[in-house]
């Protein structure tokens, strides 16, 4: 078997960092591996070179809007065709998808849950993606799922595509090696990547993190695809830069040994066998690809004399729905940064908010907790329901001295949408949620003591 991937070979496992990748968002690419493999001046030529098939992959309606119009021309060894072969059910118990109601009895609150531990057995990053919650429905093509995965071992023979929506992945231990039909990407963590609706891959673990393996999260977008926020008054630049946004280049493996493909699609796991590799595509073209983002590069603007403002501020990717404002899932992170407000209360405000908020924590610590949630942690602050900093925060905050000060070696991150999110079995049953998390609030006390000063 050879992995082709021009300029750099054969990059082998073990050599992070030597593949390579086009700047853009949204740009159109094209990229071969051999020279002259893609056409030029048209997509569908009577022969095309080295013998390949010329195939369209969409990810949108063919009428979208141009603006919106997703597509790409992949020239292949073998057309998709042959890759989907009669399909078999497939049990991956854990992968859960909208709707999926009423899965638990736990009682409705506020919730939060230590990592998951790695599980005992080999688990790959498909057999190890364990659903925490899901909204919406998927056969509808609005909502998300927020997964955790924990793998320890590497996909090869077994290749992967979800129909159901794109996945935004999170890693926070260990470094990922995704291979997709356009190409190699590595993700570490303080990175994401995204895998387009439809597109076929594999993950290997190219560096191991936690208990050998690799562990993080995952959003499942059902709806709109993800794309940069609006800046408004911010202008043309700051927050996610779309040149930090890497596509790889084209990659192929000429492999003709039994491999799997397993399917995701409409919430049912499906598995083919085949007798070479469906990641065969020597040359590309188009605009509808993945890519990776180094979350270090996100430039982010904030309060810069007094008052906490709306964490939209630090979106790094929002996926739209129908109305103005109101996202079917953005993806916000809280980066490293300067906190500078004067006469002010500088964690996040008690709230509630008609959004549903998913968070997790990539390194260090999150200023609104500082305990009890730790890297690879979670937690779920649902629809209305009133959360904000824990009584140390408070108290810690409500007396601080305002000068200067950076929040550093941090990165949390919250998956908000505008579905209530539903909790999973797996997840209310973890063994790691915290029985005492609503404990972090109790020591707020009144201090209401009818002067203007109240009570210290
Ligand atoms: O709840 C959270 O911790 C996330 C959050 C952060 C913030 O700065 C403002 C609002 C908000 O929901
Ligand atoms: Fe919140």
């Amino acid at each position: 078997m050879t992995d082709h991937n021009e300029p750099t070979k054969n990059a082998e496992k073990g050599g992070a960092n030597d593949l390579r990748y086009m700047p853009g968002f949204g740009n159109d690419f094209e990229t071969e591996s051999l020279p002259g493999a893609l056409p030029q001046g048209q997509n569908s030529p009577q022969k095309c070179a080295y013998g390949l098939y010329a195939e369209q992959l969409s990810g949108s309606p063919f009428t979208a809007p141009r603006g919106t119009n997703e597509r790409s021309w992949l020239y292949r060894i073998r057309p998709s065709v042959k890759h989907n072969g009669r399909f078999a059910a497939l049990d991956r118990p854990f992968w859960k998808t909208a709707p999926c109601l009423n899965d638990h009895s736990l009682a409705l609150g506020q919730l939060r849950w230590d990592p998951v531990p790695m599980p005992k057995d080999a688990v790959d990053f498909i057999s190890g993606m364990r659903t925490v919650t899901t909204a919406g429905d998927a056969m509808t093509q609005t909502g998300m799922a927020s997964h955790v995965y924990v793998c320890n071992t590497d996909m090869v023979d077994d290749y992967f595509f979800n129909a159901d929506g794109e996945l935004l992945i999170v890693p926070e231990s260990g470094t990922l090696r995704i291979f997709t039909e356009l190409g190699m990407m590595d993700v570490a963590p303080l990175e994401i990547a995204l895998i387009p609706r439809g597109m076929l891959f594999k993950v290997s673990i190219l560096e191991a993190g936690i208990d050998g393996g690799a562990r993080g999260y995952v959003c499942e977008n059902y709806g709109a695809k993800f794309t940069l926020p609006e800046r408004g008054p911010i202008g043309a630049n700051c927050l996610a830069n779309p040149r930090d946004f890497k596509t790889p280049v084209a990659a192929y493996e000429d492999k003709e040994t039994p491999c799997r493909v397993l399917v995701k699609w409409c919430g049912q796991f499906h598995v083919t066998e085949i007798g070479h590799s469906p990641l065969d595509v020597v040359a590309w073209h188009g605009n509808y690809t993945p890519f990776k983002y180094d979350l270090r590069t996100f430039s982010p603007v904030g309060a810069i004399l007094f008052d906490h403002p709306d964490p939209s501020i630090f979106t790094v990717l929002t996926a739209p729905t129908d109305e103005a404002g109101t996202a079917n899932v953005d993806f916000v992170i809280f980066p490293p940064r300067w906190m500078v407000a004067e006469n002010t209360f500088r964690p996040p405000w008690y709230h509630r908010n008609i959004m549903s908020e998913f968070m997790g924590l990539i390194c260090g610590q999150y200023d609104a907790k500082e305990e009890g949630f730790v890297p690879g942690g979670m937690s779920l602050h649902n629809m209305m329901l009133a959360h904000g900093p824990d009584a140390y925060g408070f108290d810690k905050a409500s007396n601080a001295e305002l000068g200067p000060q950076k929040l550093d070696g941090t990165m949390a991150f919250m998956f908000e949408t505008r579905y209530p999110q539903q909790l999973t079995k797996f997840a209310a049953e973890l063994e790691t949620l915290q029985d005492d998390y609503l404990d972090c609030w109790s020591g707020l006390e009144r201090k209401f003591d009818g002067t203007p000063e109240g009570r210290p």
